[in-house]
């Protein structure tokens, strides 16, 4: 790949081609040149009962007060550039801060949780979470119209058949990184054919966007990575990739409606949806102004096996427990096959577009080797340890169902390294029952960063499940893939509960009634889980395995999230955040999902009152020790007890050579603390408790 660095410049890489003009009468100067009382006309239409403005809206309408302001004003005032440059910071600063909700006091770190704090550190522990956590007010409003709904309303409705244009956009996202099994691809390579007009692929970089969401640099690197790929398999296809970069998130729907699809002549437009509420917001603001401009926008089901909202109860409800939704869930599977029905490979444009004056130019776009801010220097080891491309993904989804786990594999190695051994009987998938909870060796899939990305789709991974079982979707505890199968679900559960209940993608606890729980400010504990310095072995080992993989295993992601929260006290939103910034396969819907879970706020979580034991937990899934051997250097020599819980088992002059630090907290202290602050949300308990 080219050394290429993206700029925040928006026109940096999408016109590459000179732009078309317009051919609709809404052209963007015609709305910047809107009077006043317009842009309040259009403020009023967005604002009438039931259609809220949303976050693009504003910004737009903002825009526009903006533009006529300055309108006014230019003849009195003469800028200098510099005062222009600072200026538009400060505007863009102002843009992305318009984005997040306000911080409500007595529900934040800063008013609630951390009340009883003072000075310096409050302040920075909260401000790592300012921005990101709705009011109480606001997540219930967007609770009651949840933007999902919205968006499927405007699909259903209105509707109309646009001009047929020069060309079909696919605009591609970063959790549908594939060409098989892709719905939006496929729909929109058959409209292209029936127009008999090109089919073009779009990828939108926004840095600005990636920094607002807590993206690692792993997993960008890991998108790049896929992206280069797809591009070398578009190109066989003789479909073009075409890349554009805006920082400014709020901005893309603009540009891409005003900017990219007229320089391609589009009028027809298909992506797949994203149900995070940024992500469907950004799409709604898409499909109206694509409405105002003659663009079709068509947003498509594609990411789950089965949509959020065809799951409810007998009474016609939302479910948020998870059993019973995913019985219902697998009954749904096997009464209804289509929702495995998998979406062909697009058909390729034609030959002579490559010689096409307006798209030739476009098969040069490139994908750029970094993006600025997301740097991954350990780029060429996590490649080994997580290599691209949807084949690779076939490849690790092969072994998982049809060879033997291996005890190496926990390492920072290949999964795709030889020496795998076949056997249907004693296969990974087979021995998942068990497998699933022990971290010394490749026990589970290690999908995840490739279901993420969409690099493979839930149908694919599915479907191999079925052919195992003639064809039948095993769901249930009996088995190891009956097992799996469950756990492949809860991907489509907590996506369910975030396009129900939009509240937890705004920092809200699904139960408000654990919102002021108290939390401790604590930067140097904060620091030391994330450095993997706790003095708790299997929470070190994991952290750590985390940084150098940005992966970890399900039941040590349980037990480092755990300790944070409960034994840590530390509020689950910044292990969140943490974890988001750490992955190569962070995701929203499941990580909030999981972290909610420990954090007892979660749709169905694990009950308050019942509080992992670190150590406990390390013999279970650890019971050799390899793992914190491995990841946990200092500790390679110790046996038997000792290895988990090195400060207790060992003389105290023994344990000082380790170089090891002791035990941040007291674990019976710890937990009487969280016990006893769960049940007295609000309060603190007397100082001999406290750590
Ligand atoms: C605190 C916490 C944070 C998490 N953050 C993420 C995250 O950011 N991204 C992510 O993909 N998973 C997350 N998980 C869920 C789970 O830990 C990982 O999906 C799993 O460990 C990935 O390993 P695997 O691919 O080998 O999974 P397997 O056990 O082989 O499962 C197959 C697939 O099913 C899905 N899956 C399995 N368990 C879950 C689950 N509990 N929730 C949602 N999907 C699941 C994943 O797509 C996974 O790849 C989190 C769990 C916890 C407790």
């Amino acid at each position: 790949m080219p050394q290429l660095t993206l700029f925040s410049d928006p026109n940096s890489k999408s016109l590459a081609l000179s732009p078309k003009k317009p051919t609709t009468s809404h052209s963007t100067s015609t709305s910047r040149n809107n009077s006043g009382s317009a842009v309040a006309a259009r403020k009023a239409a967005y604002t009438k009962k039931g259609d809220e403005p949303n976050l693009w809206e504003l910004h737009h309408i903002q825009e526009d007060m903006a533009a006529i302001s300055k309108k006014r004003h230019a003849k009195d005032e003469v800028e200098s550039p510099s005062k222009r440059k600072k200026q538009q910071t400060d505007e863009g600063e102002k843009e992305e801060m318009k984005g997040q909700p306000e911080l409500k006091r007595g529900h934040s770190p800063e008013g609630g949780g951390a009340a009883g704090e003072k000075g310096s550190k409050k302040k920075k522990n909260a401000y790592e979470i300012k921005g990101k956590i709705a009011t109480e007010e606001d997540a219930a409003r967007t609770d009651e119209d949840p933007p999902m709904n919205q968006l499927e309303r405007l699909m259903e409705n209105g509707h109309k058949d646009e001009e047929q244009g020069d060309s079909v956009v696919y605009w591609m996202r970063m959790e549908d990184l594939r060409i098989e099994d892709n719905t939006a691809l496929y729909q929109a390579s058959k409209k292209a054919k029936e127009f008999g007009v090109p089919l073009i692929a779009l990828f939108v970089f926004s840095p600005g966007d990636y920094k607002i969401h807590d993206r690692s640099n792993k997993k960008i690197d890991f998108i790049l990575r896929n992206l280069s790929v797809l591009r070398t398999e578009l190109h066989k296809l003789n479909i073009p990739l075409h890349v554009a970069s805006y920082d400014k998130r709020l901005q893309i729907p603009r540009r891409v409606i005003t900017e990219i699809l007229p320089a391609l002549g589009a009028k027809h437009l298909f992506v797949n949806i994203e149900y995070e509420v940024d992500e469907l917001r950004r799409d709604i603001a898409t499909v109206k102004l694509g409405r105002e401009k003659g663009v079709d926008v068509q947003c498509l089901h594609d990411r789950l096996v089965v949509p959020p909202g065809k799951i409810k109860s007998q009474q016609g409800k939302p479910m948020s427990v998870f059993s019973p939704w995913q019985r219902a869930w697998a009954k749904l599977l096997n009464e209804q096959p289509k929702y495995f029905k998998m979406s062909p490979i697009p058909q390729g444009n034609d030959e002579s577009i490559k010689s096409n004056d307006q798209f030739s130019k476009l098969f040069d776009d490139e994908i750029p080797d970094h993006i600025e801010g997301f740097e991954c220097p350990e780029s060429e080891k996590v490649s080994e340890v997580w290599p691209e491309g949807t084949d690779k993904a076939k490849e690790l989804l092969y072994r998982f169902l049809h060879t033997k786990p291996r005890q190496s594999q926990f390492q920072l190695v290949s999964p795709l390294n030889p020496g795998a051994e076949e056997s249907e009987k004693d296969s990974r998938v087979n021995q998942y029952q068990n497998g699933r909870n022990l971290v010394d060796g490749d026990n589970s899939s290690r999908l995840s960063p490739y279901l993420a990305a969409g690099v493979i789709s839930g149908r694919m991974v599915l479907d191999e499940a079925k052919k195992l079982r003639k064809g039948k979707l095993e769901s249930g505890r009996d088995t190891g893939i009956g097992m799996w199968v469950m756990e492949v679900s809860w991907r489509d559960f907590y996506n369910h509960v975030m396009a129900t209940w939009p509240r937890v993608s705004m920092g809200r606890p699904f139960l408000e009634k654990f919102a002021d729980v108290q939390w401790e400010t604590n930067e140097e504990h904060l620091q030391r889980w994330k450095d993997g310095t706790t003095g708790y072995p299997i929470v070190d080992a994991a952290m750590r395995a985390c940084k150098a993989r940005g992966w970890m295993e399900n039941r040590v992601r349980m037990v480092a999230a755990s300790f944070l929260v409960k034994s840590l006290m530390i509020d689950w939103r910044l292990g969140e955040k943490y974890f988001m910034e750490s992955f190569i396969d962070g995701d929203l819907a499941a990580n909030n999902g999981g972290w909610q879970w420990t954090a007892s706020t979660g749709t169905d979580p694990q009950p308050f009152f019942r509080i992992f034991n670190t150590i406990t937990q390390s013999e279970k899934c650890d019971p050799t020790g390899a793992y914190i051997r491995y990841w946990v250097p200092e500790l390679k020599n110790l046996k038997g007890k000792a290895i988990h819980d090195p400060y207790h088992h060992m003389p105290s002059n023994e344990f000082k050579k380790l170089g090891y630090p002791e035990p941040i907290v007291d674990h019976k202290k710890s937990r009487e603390r969280a016990l006893f602050r769960y049940k007295n949300v609000g309060e603190k308990e007397n100082d001999d408790l406290a750590d």
